[in-house]
């Protein structure tokens, strides 16, 4: 891109309010300076883009103004500014890490563009209902400080039959216009053979544009994430698009306890009987588990209490058992 073009692109995306295509566009002129030589003034402008996202992120928690998808776009993307950080979601340390080294490579990307490699940003978060995927996609946000944008594919291949292909061109258009988070819910509607719809080849469609949307180099590098709660039957040839597949669990005891806790502050809990509380709570899914400890508290609060008893927490979670037995799917059929 030539000088002028560079800076007629700043000054656009500076009167969008786009922040982050704008140091893009910096960062770029700094690795055309480094590569012609003048490292000084590269580093110089580098230093000089750190300093203004860390100015604009200071004084922010993990909250991001950033406006909402406008248009046909607002149909298809639901914005939602990360609240909390991955700090908040329990999970193992294996994912925990693997998740780190997202955020990093995303920090770091400019760095590890001048070395010719691509950061990750395409990743499939896998596992059953309630186990954190939405949570840590907005966690992941949260890092990074970015938006979160939702697409619900299942909503948008029913919705819009015959035009899903031209609608999702739309959405990752808007993935290389705006840097964010973007999530896939409900990602085998279109990876798999579970149909939203019975015209195969409507599906065939769109997961033939998906295939080739997901290969497309993106100049904001927006992380895309597809989360299912059903791996297996997803198209072969969709895995192989995603750099990183990671894997939701049910959760252990001690991330049961993990969630109790922190859903019971800023309540006091003395004396829980915990070997009954796990015992019941096993099988429920971490946001069961949260729910449940949530109604507890609110159990409590009601009988103008400060603490939770252990009777508060059963009684709750086997209302979440209940529930659970009542909505349990029987099967998940194959086309
Ligand atoms: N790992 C976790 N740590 C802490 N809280 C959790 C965790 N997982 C779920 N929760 C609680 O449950 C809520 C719902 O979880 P979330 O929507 O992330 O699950 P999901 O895996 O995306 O489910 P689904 O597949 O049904 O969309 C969260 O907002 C949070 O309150």
């Amino acid at each position: 891109m030539s000088n002028a073009k560079q800076i007629l692109a700043m000054l656009q995306s500076k009167a969008e309010g786009d922040d982050e295509h704008f140091y893009s566009i910096a960062l770029q002129v700094a690795a055309a300076e480094a590569r012609q030589g003048r490292r000084t003034l590269a580093e110089d402008l580098r230093a000089a883009v750190d300093k203004a996202r860390e100015k604009a992120a200071s004084g922010q928690t993990v909250a991001v103004p950033f406006a909402s998808p406008r248009g046909d776009l607002a149909d298809l993307i639901e914005m939602r500014p990360p609240r909390f950080d991955l700090g908040s979601v329990v999970m193992n340390a294996s994912l925990r890490g693997r998740l780190d080294d997202v955020v990093l490579q995303q920090q770091k990307r400019d760095w590890l563009r001048e070395h010719g490699k691509t950061p990750n940003r395409r990743v499939l978060f896998v596992g059953p209902p309630g186990s954190g995927k939405t949570m840590s996609a907005e966690a992941l946000a949260g890092e990074l400080r970015l938006p979160l944008f939702v697409i619900r594919l299942e909503g948008l291949i029913t919705r819009f039959m015959g035009e899903t292909a031209a609608k999702l061109r739309l959405v990752f258009d808007e993935t290389a216009r705006h840097r964010g988070v973007y999530l896939f819910d409900e990602f085998d509607a279109v990876g798999g053979n579970r149909g939203a719809t019975n015209d195969v080849a409507e599906m065939r469609r769109v997961l033939n544009s998906f295939l080739q949307f997901m290969e497309e180099p993106n100049s904001t590098d927006s992380v895309v994430i597809g989360a299912t709660n059903y791996p297996d039957l997803l198209d072969p040839a969709l895995l192989r698009r995603f750099d990183l597949v990671m894997e939701f669990c049910p959760p252990t005891e001690e991330e049961i306890r993990t969630i109790i806790k922190f859903n019971l502050r800023p309540m006091k809990y003395p004396n829980l009987s915990w070997k009954s509380i796990l015992a019941l709570a096993e099988g429920l899914s971490q946001s069961e588990i949260a729910r449940a400890t949530e109604d507890a508290v609110k159990t409590a609060i009601l009988a103008e209490r400060k603490n939770v008893t252990t009777n508060d927490l059963l009684r709750r979670l086997n209302d979440r058992r209940q529930m659970q037995a009542a909505f349990r799917p029987t099967t998940v059929t194959k086309l």
